[in-house]
């Protein structure tokens, strides 16, 4: 990173708690994504494995070990955390978390039909061992448009009263749910009620896939705001919007 004499935003170094930029990982071969951690690991502060593909990847380990060496902190996606709680084998899901020495863990409803409160007694379990990361918002379009936005603050508040480190609002891996509508147009509406609410900005992590959603939050939350599911291919890119090197956030900074 130079700055060449600009006056940049100002960005903390690594490791902070603000400013974080979550990298989806869906399987990317193993070469290309240790070339990315490599080379872009000054940008990167987690890596997500997206929902189940963890237990589909090859070379997880070798990916784990890629990550540790650059410092960077891993977790699996949520849906996984769903997936044993629908068969009943939540304990299978904490031994894994275990086998891999995971620091922190994603807890989500987004596609099982389990209450906030429900949702809110694993995030409490769990944070006795972990720091958790707690997801609000649907993986499905049609539901995720009924949910009010008043719902969103509500749950968001009780996720991080039952211990959630961060709270991360749903957009999927493509932009289509939960805080987007399907055609992935924002819920501003959903924005402006957190911002509203005095929930402090660092406690949110936004899914953010697309360069509109980034850019957004970049616009609204500042070259500091959290953001996650962003592409591989994305993290430098991202960076540049962070700064206003490029034309969407040019002349924000
Ligand atoms: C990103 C997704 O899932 P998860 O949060 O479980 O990784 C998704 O299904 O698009
Ligand atoms: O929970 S998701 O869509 O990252």
């Amino acid at each position: 990173m130079r700055n060449a004499g600009l006056p940049l935003p100002d960005r903390e170094s690594k490791p902070r708690s603000n400013g974080l930029s979550v990298i989806i990982d869906n399987g990317a071969p193993l070469n290309l994504f240790i070339d990315t951690i490599r080379s872009s690991g000054e940008f990167i502060d987690f890596v997500k494995f997206g929902w189940g593909t963890s237990l589909v990847t090859p070379f997880l380990e070798e990916k784990i070990a890629c990550l540790r060496e650059n410092n960077i902190d891993f977790f699996f996606g949520g849906t996984l955390f769903e997936k044993f709680l629908s068969v009943g084998k939540i304990e299978h899901f904490y031994d894994l978390c275990c086998e891999f020495d995971c620091n922190h863990v994603e807890i989500s409803n987004g596609t099982v039909a389990i209450t906030n409160s429900e949702k809110a007694r694993f995030i409490s379990e769990f944070s006795r061992e972990f720091t958790v990361f707690s997801e609000v918002g649907n993986k499905d379009a049609v539901y995720s448009d009924s949910q009010l936005s008043s719902e969103w603050v509500d749950h968001i508040h009780e996720d991080i009263s039952a211990g959630a480190e961060k709270v991360i609002t749903e957009a999927r891996e493509s932009g289509t749910a939960g805080i987007c509508r399907e055609d992935g147009a924002l819920r501003t509406d959903i924005f402006e009620e957190i911002l509203e609410s005095g929930i402090p900005l660092e406690r949110l992590i936004f899914e953010a896939p697309t360069k509109k959603m980034q850019s957004f939050f970049i616009k609204y939350g500042g070259p500091d705001v959290n953001l996650a599911n962003i592409a591989l291919s994305e993290v430098i890119a991202l960076e540049t919007l962070r700064l206003g090197l490029r034309s969407d956030t040019f002349h924000l900074f």
